[in-house]
């Protein structure tokens, strides 16, 4: 049995319909991706599983258990909108904040001095929120989140607002995390992110479950219409090839969009024809050409 399991949970706000019967389990060691367009039920699914609100009706479990205030230790939580005390000392809200979450205090001071050396920032120990950068707040926030050694932990758009530097830094956290048997649900618009660090994904639109399951398989179910091709000299005439939706230039050659695979080999022999090849790829869908395929599909 998976340690996360959300079953066909509900939850209505007045007349609005937030979330309309999900389901997805969560493994050990795992980093769920949990997507879908602004509004789309994210975040109030998030909250359910954090016990924050209750599903009007379906179940969560947690190593079987349904929740009650003995899963709170077990549970962490990077919120989208960040909520840092500014004018607190990072050593006073941290240590704090993972009491609350059961943890002694020994214990978390040891943990955050730790998480601070890991992030190349101690001198942050005994500073005030307010005085560090945005970015640097964000790492402190994340610290927030797991400092209590929580099994699940939920992140709610991990990587926003840091530079390119600190989002591998957090990134390689994340994956310390995972493989260290937590169980991570994670939200973001990033799609590249997810493509890295998520096997399986569910895709909300609306309230509602409309693609989910294990992010390679559902690659397979969706058509290859992209072709990379790269050749010593220039290529004339790809445009002309029938069943070529769209040719464009790029640094390293053509990337050309096509109907269906079976146009392909004809581009390849058209190109042999003129040049050599150094490149031929009919590419799989990238999970950003899904999102917007499947959720595109549904607002029209
Ligand atoms: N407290 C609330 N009261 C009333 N409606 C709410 C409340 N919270 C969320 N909703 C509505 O429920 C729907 C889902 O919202 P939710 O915040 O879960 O979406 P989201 O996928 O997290 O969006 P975003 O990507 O913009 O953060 C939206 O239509 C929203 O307006």
């Amino acid at each position: 049995m998976k340690p996360l399991i959300v079953e066909n949970v509900m939850k209505q706000y007045a007349d609005k319909t937030a979330v309309n019967g999900i389901s997805f389990e969560v493994d050990k060691g795992e980093i769920y991706g949990l997507l879908g367009a602004n509004g789309a039920g994210k975040t109030t699914t998030m909250r359910m599983v954090l016990g924050l609100i209750y599903p009007d009706s379906g179940t969560i479990r947690y190593n079987g258990q349904p929740y009650s205030t003995k899963q709170l230790g077990l549970l962490g939580y990077l919120p989208e909108e960040r909520g840092l005390y500014p004018k607190i000392r990072v050593c006073d809200q941290i240590i704090y904040l993972s009491q609350l979450r059961g943890m002694s205090k020994r214990d978390a001071d040891q943990n955050l001095k730790r998480w601070l050396e890991r992030f190349e920032v101690p001198e942050y120990y005994g500073k005030k929120v307010e005085e560090l950068s945005k970015g640097n707040q964000q790492k402190i926030q994340f610290i927030a989140a797991v400092n209590h050694k929580p099994q699940f932990v939920v992140l709610d758009e991990a990587f926003s607002g840091l530079d390119p530097v600190n989002v591998e830094v957090l990134k390689a956290t994340v994956k310390e995390l995972r493989d260290s048997g937590s169980s991570i649900l994670f939200s973001t618009h990033r799609m590249e992110h997810v493509e890295e660090l998520c096997r399986n994904i569910t895709i909300l639109h609306r309230s509602n479950t409309v693609l989910s399951g294990n992010l390679k398989e559902l690659k397979g179910q969706f058509p290859r219409e992209r072709v990379i091709l790269s050749t010593r000299t220039e290529v004339k005439g790809l445009e002309d090839i029938s069943g070529v939706t769209l040719v464009k230039n790029h640094e390293y050659g053509y990337e050309i969009g096509i109907q269906s695979e079976a146009v392909g080999p004809e581009i390849l022999r058209h190109a042999l024809e003129q040049a050599e090849v150094t490149r031929f790829e009919i590419k799989e869908p990238t999970l950003n050409e899904i999102f917007i395929k499947t959720v595109g599909e549904r607002n029209e």
